[in-house]
């Protein structure tokens, strides 16, 4: 491999991001994880890419649910991303915060900068990750003044205006 892993997540590393909760709901239950990997992909129909990681604990139910909230974080969000970023169970993860629900029925982040909810209808493989193409079925907006950015491994606020 002419680019190691090391190599390749120091260079990224270096690539101001949004970051976001991706939450779902539905027969296979509740589960959410942290997220940059995340992207706009055309606005006919509106739809986002999600990468979401093949092991990770969200996997089984983002995949059976079919279903995804992207609930964009604000300033003060922090705490939550490295829950849902982290070792915690799934249940006390959601205690953290306010939930309100989408039409799809994935939650939705009360105080979220923005939320997309989405059905996921289509998915590659790629890796380790699984590329989730995501339809926008309704969104959220925020007040949020500050919005987040996840740059150098640390989280930074930045004003709106
Ligand atoms: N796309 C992903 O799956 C991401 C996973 N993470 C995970 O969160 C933890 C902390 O990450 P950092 O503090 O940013 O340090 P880090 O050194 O693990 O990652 C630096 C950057 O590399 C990229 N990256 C990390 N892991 C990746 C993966 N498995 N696949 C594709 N890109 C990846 C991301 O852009 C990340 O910000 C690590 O366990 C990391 O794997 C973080 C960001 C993105
Ligand atoms: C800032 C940040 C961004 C992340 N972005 C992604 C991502 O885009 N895709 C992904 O699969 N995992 C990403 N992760 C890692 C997942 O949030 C984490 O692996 C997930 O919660 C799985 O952990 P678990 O198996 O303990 O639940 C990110 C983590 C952090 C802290």
């Amino acid at each position: 491999m002419a680019v190691s892993k090391t190599e390749f997540r120091q260079a990224m590393s270096r690539l101001g991001a949004a970051v976001h909760i991706v939450s779902t709901d539905g027969p296979a239950g509740r589960a959410g994880f942290t997220a940059s990997a995340v992207c706009s992909v055309t606005d006919e129909p509106p739809t986002l890419l999600v990468c979401l990681n093949r092991n990770a604990s969200a996997y089984a139910a983002v995949k059976r649910n079919a279903v995804l909230c992207v609930n964009t974080l604000a300033a003060g969000h922090q705490a939550i991303s490295d829950l849902f970023g982290g070792k915690t169970p799934q249940d006390q993860r959601f205690e953290a915060a306010e939930w309100t629900r989408g039409a799809t029925g994935a939650p939705l982040l009360a105080d979220a900068a923005v939320s997309f909810d989405c059905r996921v209808v289509d998915c590659s493989a790629v890796g380790t990750h699984d590329v989730l193409i995501c339809e926008v079925v309704g969104t959220a907006l925020g007040g949020a003044s500050h919005g987040l950015v996840y740059f150098d491994r640390r989280y930074h606020e930045v004003a709106a205006a």
